[in-house]
C-alpha cells in the first residue's frame, strides 16, 4: 500500500484533536495573505504545504531534488512526502487550531492526509478567483520562486483545473466548503474571512 500503516496513525488524535481548517484556492489566489490574518486574529498555528516542501527542497538530498524538480514542473508532489512534513509540523506545534494552507491539491493528497493522520479537517475555505488575476498576482509577487514564472504558471494553472474541483466536491457534499470570491483588496476578502471565523467560533 502506498501510504503509512496504523502503527504511525492516530499520534496526533490520540492525545488532542486539533481544529483543522484547509484552505484552498488557484496559484495567488490570495490563500497566504489572508491565512496570516485568520492567524493573527483568531489565534491560529499557519502551515502552507508549499512552505514545508520548499524548505524540504532545500535540503541537498535525493527528496530535497525530487520536490524541486516537480514544483519546477508545477505538477504535485507525492502526497506521502506532503503529509509527513504536514505531521510533523503539528505534532511540534502545541496550538490547538490550524490552517494547512495549499493542501489537499488533489483527491490523492485528500486521501493520504486522512489515512495518514487519520482525521478530516472541521472546515474547508476556498479562495475562488479569476484566472487572469491569479497570472497578474503571482507574476507581482517578487519573492524569487522558481515556480513563479509565465511557463510554469501556466502548468499550475492546468493542474489546479484539473485536480481542484474533485476535492471542492467532497467537501461540498459534506456541508464543509466556503467558498469566498476572492476579487477585491485584501481588506474587503478578509471581511468576508473575519465574518465566517467571527460565526464560527473554532
Ligand atoms: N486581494 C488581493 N489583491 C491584490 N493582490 C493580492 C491580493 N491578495 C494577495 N495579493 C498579492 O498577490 C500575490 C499572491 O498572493 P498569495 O497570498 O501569496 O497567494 P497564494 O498563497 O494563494 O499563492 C502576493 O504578492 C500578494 O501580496
Ligand atoms: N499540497 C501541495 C502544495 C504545494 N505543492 C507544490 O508546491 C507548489 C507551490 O505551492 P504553493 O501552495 O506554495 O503556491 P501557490 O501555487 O498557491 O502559489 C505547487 O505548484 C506544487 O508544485 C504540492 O505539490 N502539493
Amino acid at each position: 500500500m502506498l501510504f503509512a500503516t496504523d502503527a504511525v496513525k492516530d499520534d496526533i488524535t490520540a492525545s488532542r484533536r486539533p481544529f483543522i481548517t484547509f484552505v484552498l484556492g488557484g496559484p495567488g489566489s490570495g490563500k497566504g495573505t489572508q491565512c496570516a490574518r485568520i492567524a493573527s486574529a483568531f489565534g491560529f498555528a499557519h502551515l502552507s504545504a508549499g512552505d514545508l516542501l520548499r524548505e524540504e527542497m532545500s535540503c541537498d538530498s535525493k527528496k530535497g531534488k525530487l520536490i524541486r524538480d516537480i514544483i519546477m514542473e508545477g505538477k504535485i508532489v507525492p502526497s506521502e512526502i506532503t503529509v509527513h512534513l504536514i505531521k510533523e509540523a503539528i505534532m511540534s506545534s502545541s496550538a490547538d487550531r490550524f490552517l494547512i494552507d495549499g493542501f489537499p491539491r488533489s483527491e490523492e493528497n485528500r486521501i493520504a492526509f486522512e489515512t495518514i493522520i487519520g482525521v478530516e479537517p472541521n472546515l474547508v475555505l476556498f479562495f475562488d478567483c479569476p484566472e487572469e488575476e491569479m497570472v497578474k498576482r503571482v507574476l507581482g509577487r517578487n519573492q524569487g520562486r522558481i515556480d513563479d514564472n509565465i511557463e510554469t504558471i501556466k502548468k499550475r494553472l492546468k493542474v489546479f483545473e484539473m485536480l481542484n474541483l474533485p476535492v471542492i466536491n467532497y467537501y461540498s457534499a459534506k456541508g464543509k466548503l466556503y467558498k469566498i470570491n476572492a476579487t477585491g483588496t485584501v481588506d474587503e476578502i478578509f471581511e468576508k474571512v473575519r465574518h465566517l471565523f467571527g460565526s464560527l467560533r473554532p
